[in-house]
Order: structure tokens, then C-alpha cells, then sequence
């Protein structure tokens, strides 16, 4: 075997502000050509694992190391950021901090203009990455006029370019719609045999990357790593479940099925399973499993009715959609990359004004509402709650919009600290918000808004990027609300597993219109629309399929004892 291209030794790193060390006696070996997935709970310092391999640390976050960490023969601490990081390209989860050019064309070369290349050959690479990826159209536009998605497949591609023998990808599906999601693992997977590339992922969707080979899964916990090993090996121990990771959904259907693991082979690679009497058990399961009436929901609570709108009139982003949300109603709203979804919301709070159409909640026109008319009754969380926490601490953030209200201080008390018992943030409540986690702080922002006693909250990728049972918790959340309060959630979502598991009516959104407005695990069967709208199949669909049950049938079966399965967890 060849040397490893990269080797940590004994290697353990402390932040200069933690009091403890985020990593402690990492040995690894990545050998020239491998393709490694690095899987563990929220916190457990994959990301930190990833900045000591592209430099930023201990340039851009200092600390204290000791060990070692050698990326292509050179020790860390000899090379420069600059240097690491043309060794290792990096795509971030959050691309916004990686743009630099004024235009996409500029920003997915600046690397070459950095190293000064002749223009022909820049601009020929240039065309020939915004192919790969699909964003040819978008060359002449500003990053900031993207859409989250198109930002992420730009930020990529301006990696790609440099050619760099190591590629360090942190996070690379949270925005991209299921098909691009896909496309681009596969893009991956054939970069990484045909240029001989090191690819490390890390990543919290475990299934959606193991539809490309995976030559190791290394999973790691507070800072360690707990398991280094073939994916399969990892998958038949039940380690991701017991570590709260999230195990791919036909690992699950399995164990519903009875099926022992032991009996299976190629368990990481679902087109290549092989299971004794798989057929048989799978049936017997599904005819097993009694279907639930679900509740019906025909309170209307948001009509739309032709609604049109584009940011240049002549090109309209939204085309005579008519829907209507109900009351209690658990929604998710999914589709392609740049389809329209963020523009829809921001039509329906009043960021947008429609050139046509009209729009009403409880029977009252929006048209003619201000911002913070709209804000009182209907609630917008974006994906990163950073960009919504305006006050220090977080008794005054969820207090701001009562505050600004005008509402007595007395009555502000009450509702704040009701709110805060609800959302599990009562303890904190003197606490600075900049001490809270991700999905803690996520929380606030909730509360924020609910403290306003909202009949609806749309919220932007709930779940992303965090682990299973900080998702878990976020959506055990939300459903509380949902049924106890009756307030109308709908979900913007990529993830495919969200959408099945929590939600009752998916609505597609596609060429400005509404493609299907249907049950979950109709649209998921429907492969019309998973083409047209870029979703994809989740891992139950091909199971069934193979094995000839309606995949509906055994999708929706699926959902139905995994949310049984979930509230008895949740009762214990
Ligand atoms: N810039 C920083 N300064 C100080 N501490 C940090 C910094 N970044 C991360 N940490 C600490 O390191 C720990 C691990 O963070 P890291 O981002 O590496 O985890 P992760 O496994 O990638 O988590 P996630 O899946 O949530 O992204 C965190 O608990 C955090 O307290
Ligand atoms: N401020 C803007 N100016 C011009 N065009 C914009 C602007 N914001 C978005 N767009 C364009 O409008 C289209 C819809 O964008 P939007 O953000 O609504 O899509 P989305 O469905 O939310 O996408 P994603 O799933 O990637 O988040 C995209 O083609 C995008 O490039």
C-alpha cells in the first residue's frame, strides 16, 4: 500500500477560548484515491477535523496542538494557509462566506486569476465547470441574486477548477435539492476514480451519500474518533443508531421487516443487497401493517389565488399559482434549486409585492398589510438563526416584538416567560443568546415569533445541518405545536426524509406553478414529478420497487410505524 496522504499522529487540538480540548488523540491514515465520509453527533469536532486539514487552523483559529497532522508529505505547521489550501479544496457549508467575485463567472475563477492564467485557457474553464454544474445561464449574475442551492453549486465549481488532489466537502447537501444533491455525489464519485482524487465528506445525510461508494466511514464522538472502518461493517453494528446518528431508511425497514443483519450482504449498498427470502419477509410486514385514516384539515386559513410576480416583470419567477393552506395543517413546501420557494414566502410576508393576484389569511386581504401587520400573524424562521437575533440576551430577543408593540410590561412578563416554558428555553432566560447552540438558538428565534401568537410559521430548512437528535428535538417541537395549538407549519425543505416523516401535504412548487399537491408518499412514487421538481427517490422506493409491493403502499406503512416507533421513544 502507498504512503497516506494524509496522517494524523496523537493529534489533539484545544480553541484558545475552550477551556477543553475539541480534539483529543486523533490517528487516522487517508490513503491516495480513498473517498472517507466523517459521520458523528453535532459538536463532536468533524468540522474542526476538516480546518486542520485545509489550514484554517492554526492560522484563522488558533490554539493549542500537539501531535501531528502531514497533508501530502508536509506537517502542518510548516505550511502556509495559502499553500494548504491549493492541497486541499474546501466547499463550506455556508457559501455565502466563500464568494468573492463581483459576478458568479468571477468568482469560479478567481483562483486561477489569483495564480494569473492566461484568459483563454480561464475562460475555457470557466465554461467548462459552469457546464459540469449546470449554472451556464447564471455566469452573468451577482451571488447575491442566487438562490441558495445555485450558491452552493457555484461555490463548488470554483473548487473544482483549481484542481487541487485533495477535497475537503463540510456539509455539501444542506441546500441542494435532492437531484443536484445527487448529481453532485456522482460528479464526486467520478472525479475521485478517473483524477485519482482524496475525498472527505463530512456530513449529517449518511443515506444520501452512500448512494456513491464509500470507501470508509469514520465516525467520531467528543472529539474522538470511535470507529474508522468499512461502511458496511459500521452499518451492521448499529453504531450510527446508537450513537444517535440517523441510519439510512431501508437499515430501518429492515429492522421493522425483522430482518436479521447478520443475513445481509452489501448492507452500505442498497443495489446491491442480498437477503435471503428478503421478498417474502418484506410482504409479510407490509400486509401486517393497518393504514390509519389520516385527519383532515379544511379550515381555510391562506388563500392565494393567481398570484405573479418575477424580479423582472417580463420573466415571472411565480406564474398564476392558486393554493390554499388550511388551518392545523403540517405542510412542506419542496422543489428544484431556484424554483421559486424563498420568493413565494416572501410574497405571503410582504418582503415582495406581487405584480398580480391576490392573497388572503383568515379572510382578511394581505394586500394593503405592512410587514409587521403580516409579522403578527404569520411567522418566518430562516435557515440560520444568526441572521435573525438582534438582542443580547434572550429574555429581550423574544420580548422585541411585544416591545415594539407597545405592550405593557406586566403583560410582556407573562407572555415571554409562557412562551420561553414552551419552547424549553425557560432556564436560559437570563442567559446570553451567543451561549446557545445552533438548535437552541434556532429556538429563540421561534419563540420570538410565537411570543406574537402566530396562526402560522413558515420555516426555512428547520433541520439542517444539525444531528439526529438535535433534529429530532426541533421537530418534536414543532409537531407539539402543530397539534396542540393548531398553528399552520409549513416546512421549506431539500430533505426528502423530513417531508415523508413529519409532514401530511407536500406541495411542489415548479415553472412558477404548483406541480402536485398530495400526501408525501404520493409525490415520492411519482417519478414524473421527482423528475420535473429535482426530487429524489428516498432509499424505501427502490427497496419496495425491488421487491414488487406499491411503494406507496409501503412507503406510507413506513412512515406511519416509524412515527409510532418515534412516540413511544418519546413516552418512555
Ligand atoms: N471558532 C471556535 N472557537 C472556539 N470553539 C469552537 C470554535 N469552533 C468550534 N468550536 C468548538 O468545537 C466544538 C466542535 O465543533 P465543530 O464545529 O468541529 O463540530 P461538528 O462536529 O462539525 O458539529 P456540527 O455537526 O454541529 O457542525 C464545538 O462544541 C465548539 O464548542
Ligand atoms: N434579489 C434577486 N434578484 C434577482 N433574481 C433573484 C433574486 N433573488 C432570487 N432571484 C432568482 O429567483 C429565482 C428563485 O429564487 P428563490 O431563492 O426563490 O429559489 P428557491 O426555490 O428558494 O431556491 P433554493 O432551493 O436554492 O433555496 C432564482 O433563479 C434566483 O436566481
Amino acid at each position: 500500500m502507498s504512503a497516506p496522504i494524509i496522517s494524523f499522529k496523537d493529534f489533539s487540538f484545544q480553541y484558545h477560548s475552550q477551556s477543553e480540548p475539541t480534539l483529543r488523540h486523533i490517528n487516522l491514515d487517508i490513503y491516495p484515491g480513498e473517498k472517507v465520509l466523517i459521520a458523528g453527533p453535532s459538536g463532536c469536532g468533524k468540522s474542526t477535523l476538516g480546518r486542520c486539514l485545509n489550514g484554517l487552523i492554526p492560522q484563522s483559529f488558533p490554539g493549542k496542538l500537539t501531535g501531528s497532522v502531514t497533508v501530502a508529505g508536509t506537517e502542518m505547521r510548516a505550511s502556509s494557509i495559502f499553500d494548504r489550501s491549493l492541497a486541499v479544496g474546501t466547499v463550506l457549508q455556508d457559501p455565502d462566506s466563500q464568494f468573492v467575485g463581483l459576478t458568479v463567472a468571477e468568482d469560479v475563477a478567481f483562483s486561477l486569476e489569483n495564480d494569473q492564467q492566461p484568459q483563454a485557457a480561464m475562460k475555457a474553464a470557466t465554461a467548462k465547470w459552469a457546464r459540469t454544474l449546470d449554472l451556464t445561464e447564471l455566469l452573468s449574475h451577482r451571488p447575491q441574486e442566487l438562490s441558495g442551492g445555485q450558491k452552493q453549486r457555484v461555490a463548488m465549481a470554483g473548487v473544482l477548477i483549481d484542481n487541487s488532489k485533495i477535497l475537503l466537502f463540510d456539509e455539501p447537501l444542506a441546500s441542494l435539492d435532492p437531484a443536484s444533491g445527487k448529481a453532485s455525489m456522482a460528479l464526486v464519485e467520478q472525479l475521485t476514480r478517473s483524477d485519482n482524487l482524496t475525498v472527505i465528506i463530512i456530513e449529517h445525510r449518511i443515506e444520501d451519500v452512500l448512494q456513491q461508494p464509500i470507501d470508509r466511514l469514520v465516525v467520531m464522538q467528543d472529539g474522538q474518533i470511535v470507529a474508522n472502518d468499512r461502511p458496511e461493517t459500521i452499518l451492521r453494528q448499529s453504531l450510527l443508531a446508537q450513537l444517535g446518528l440517523r441510519e439510512p431508511l431501508y437499515l430501518s425497514a429492515l429492522k421493522f421487516a425483522g430482518v436479521p443483519l447478520d443475513s445481509c450482504r452489501h448492507l452500505d449498498r442498497l443495489p446491491e443487497l442480498t437477503v435471503p427470502n428478503l421478498t417474502a419477509q418484506l410482504q409479510r410486514w407490509t400486509n401486517g401493517v393497518q393504514l390509519k385514516q389520516p385527519v383532515r384539515h379544511d379550515e381555510a386559513l391562506l388563500t392565494i389565488e393567481h398570484l405573479q410576480f418575477g424580479y423582472d416583470p417580463d420573466r415571472p419567477i411565480i406564474n398564476d399559482l392558486s393554493v390554499t393552506l388550511n388551518r392545523g395543517e403540517m405542510i412542506s413546501l419542496v422543489g428544484q434549486n431556484g424554483t421559486g420557494k424563498s420568493t413565494l414566502n416572501n410574497l405571503i410576508t410582504g418582503f415582495l409585492t406581487p405584480q398580480a393576484g391576490t392573497m388572503r389569511f383568515n379572510g382578511h386581504p394581505l394586500a394593503g398589510q405592512s410587514v409587521k401587520e403580516r409579522a403578527d400573524q404569520i411567522g418566518y424562521i430562516l435557515q440560520d438563526p444568526n441572521q435573525m437575533l438582534s438582542k443580547t440576551m434572550i429574555f429581550d430577543e423574544v420580548a422585541a416584538g411585544l416591545v415594539l408593540r407597545g405592550v405593557d410590561e406586566v403583560t410582556i412578563e407573562q407572555r415571554v416567560n409562557r412562551v420561553l416554558k414552551v419552547c424549553g428555553l425557560y432556564e436560559f432566560r437570563h442567559w446570553p443568546t451567543a451561549a446557545l447552540s445552533f438548535g437552541q438558538k434556532k429556538r429563540v428565534t421561534i419563540a420570538a415569533i410565537l411570543v406574537m401568537q402566530p396562526a402560522m410559521l413558515i420555516l426555512d430548512e428547520p433541520t439542517a445541518g444539525q444531528d439526529l437528535k438535535h433534529y429530532t428535538e426541533m421537530m418534536r417541537f414543532l409537531t407539539q405545536l402543530n397539534r396542540e395549538q393548531q398553528i399552520t407549519i409549513m416546512l421549506i425543505t431539500h430533505d426528502m426524509h423530513l417531508m415523508l416523516e413529519y409532514t401530511d401535504r407536500t406541495i411542489v412548487l415548479g415553472n412558477g406553478g404548483i406541480l402536485m399537491d398530495a400526501a408525501p408518499a404520493d409525490v415520492l412514487t411519482n417519478a414524473t414529478i421527482i423528475e420535473q421538481a429535482s426530487l429524489a427517490k428516498t432509499s424505501l422506493y427502490q427497496l419496495a420497487e425491488a421487491h414488487h409491493i406499491d411503494p406507496t403502499e409501503f412507503v406510507a406503512k413506513f412512515v406511519q410505524t416509524d412515527r409510532e416507533a418515534r412516540k413511544c421513544n418519546t413516552n418512555s
